[in-house]
């Protein structure tokens, strides 16, 4: 598989003519090359985007509709060379790559439907003679910078609504993952979508295309997925021209078992909230807080459930846990479970590299205190550190003690201490008996330092509209 960057809906060299091997996490191999685009690509591409937006601004929300209507039919016709695509680049087992693209599919379809309910508002006038109403118009050209843990998904809950809403859009993709955007581009082409009105800006250098997406004026809205600490950055660079900005960050989810829960329940939607990606998903658990009236069941149920993983070839069959998605990652993951046997933790199952390649063990460790790495950072791997807890209103405190806010997860079968727990956590998003809350049409995304806006449902397309309030006088 070799790509071009797509501009003006042609596929293009890099202006540099350089181009960046892709590489299978599961063994190394070169899986194809992308264009290694630059500031100069980013600068065409917005040239691209902006001579587009009036022509796409234009068109009847029917028309919109229908173009992403067919894309999310052609995602859906292609999910097995889209997932497998998706695997080879980014490791995940094949069943939640496929996962994903029906995810990533359901965005176009709920966007697809809202293109046609973007209303406006007629407002009852204090005076005789004068008519208010407010339009919602279209921002204008966006940026989006995209992740690669979920390389479908992350770019459709951002390019449908964006679409829909008729913006025109530049997308810049990470560097581990750039094959399937191109492979979405496709179909987005294929669908329908005009030249100019979406273009991908592959490359090696983030900060070089990065930087002229949230420094051009025309640029007038910018959507960052990805971690805290590059959020915090793009939030930056994009006040210099006063951007709209959606940021969905980093995450530190607890996950609180109380001593009424079900606990074989429990496990089984800790098992996939904690190991979803192998662990490298925004809203992993990452926080485990068992009621000590059950922990000692709930670890010895849980831990067995963890043993029966399967780790591998996320193309080879029947596996659960794929690799991590680099040499950085692994290392980070190892680190968190070393610093936290270090400084006492009990191992109860894992904690070590498997092999020679990406993989690491899914591991549990008890006894976890407030003093480890794993309790503070956001661990992005398959580590599963559990501690204790007595009072409802001690586990809340915990819970929030975090400068995060993205996910939380509490397992009760009291319905009232449910509400109490689920409005008391600094969340954006609580399962509730849920580990896997994520639906297209629900408002995805963090409070405090995991992001501003919110992506899916209706929120997610407000991000991509300005209100225009006019009002009419004269009107005798
Ligand atoms: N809240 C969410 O919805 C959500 C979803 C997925 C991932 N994430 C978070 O993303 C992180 C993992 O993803 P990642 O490793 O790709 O994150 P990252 O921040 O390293 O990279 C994200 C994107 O930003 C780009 N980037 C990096 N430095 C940049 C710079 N200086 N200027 C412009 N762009 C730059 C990368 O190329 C990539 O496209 C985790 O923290 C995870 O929690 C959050
Ligand atoms: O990692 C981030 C994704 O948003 C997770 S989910 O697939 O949306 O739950």
């Amino acid at each position: 598989m070799n790509y071009l960057l797509l501009i003006d809906g042609e596929w293009v060299p890099a202006i540099n003519k350089k181009s960046f091997k892709v590489t299978n996490p599961a063994n190394g191999e070169v899986i194809g090359t992308v264009a290694d685009g630059s500031a100069d690509d980013a600068i065409k591409a917005i040239d691209a985007a902006d001579r587009a937006f009036p022509v796409w601004a234009a068109k009847t929300a029917k028309e919109r509709a229908n173009i992403l209507h067919k894309a999310c039919v052609l995602m859906r016709e292609r999910i097995d060379e889209l997932a497998r695509v998706l695997t080879l680049e980014q490791g995940k087992p094949l069943t939640e790559a496929k996962g994903e693209i029906m995810y990533a599919a359901d965005f176009v379809e709920w966007y697809a439907e809202e293109a046609k309910r973007i209303y406006g508002e007629i407002i009852p006038a204090s005076h005789p003679a004068k008519r208010l109403m407010v339009l919602r118009q279209p921002v204008g050209v966006v940026a989006a910078i995209t992740p690669w843990n979920f390389p479908a998904a992350m770019i459709t809950r951002k390019l449908a609504p964006a679409l829909a809403a008729g913006c025109t859009m530049v997308i810049k993709p990470a560097e581990e993952t750039p094959l399937t955007a191109c492979k979405l581009m496709e179909i987005f082409i294929e669908a329908g979508v005009p030249a100019g009105v979406v273009n991908l800006v592959t490359g090696k250098d983030p900060q070089a295309i990065g930087q002229v997406l949230l420094s051009d004026p025309r640029v007038r809205k910018v959507t960052f997925t990805g971690s805290t600490e590059v959020g915090k950055l793009v939030m930056r660079q994009a006040a210099d021209t006063v951007k709209k900005i959606s940021l969905e960050l980093g995450g530190h989810a607890p996950f609180i078992i109380f001593e009424d829960a079900d606990i074989d329940t429990a496990a089984e939607q800790l098992l996939a909230s904690k190991f979803r990606n192998a662990g490298q998903t925004c809203i992993c658990t990452n926080r485990i807080y068992v009621h000590e009236q059950i922990a000692d069941d709930f670890v010895e149920v849980f831990a067995k459930k963890v043993q029966q993983l399967k780790v591998g070839d996320g193309l080879s069959g029947e596996v659960d846990i794929g690799p991590l998605i680099n040499e950085q990652a692994l290392e980070k993951v190892n680190k968190h479970v070393q610093d936290a046997i270090a400084k006492g933790a009990k191992l109860v199952t894992g904690g070590k590299r498997i092999g020679g390649h990406l993989y690491y063990e899914p591991t549990v460790l008890c006894h976890v205190t407030d003093e480890m790495l794993i309790q503070q950072e956001e661990t992005f791997g398959p580590v599963a550190p559990i501690q204790t807890f007595e009072e409802e209103k001690e586990v809340i405190q915990k819970a929030n003690h975090t400068p995060y806010g993205l996910a939380a997860y509490l397992f009760t079968k009291d319905l009232a201490r449910a509400f109490r727990v689920a409005e008391a956590l600094e969340y954006g998003i609580v399962g509730v008996n849920d580990g896997l809350p994520s639906a297209a049409q629900a408002p995805f995304g963090g409070m405090k330092e995991s992001g501003i806006g919110r992506e899916g449902g209706k929120a997610g397309i407000e991000e991509y509209l300005e209100l225009k309030y006019i009002s009419v006088g004269g009107i005798i």
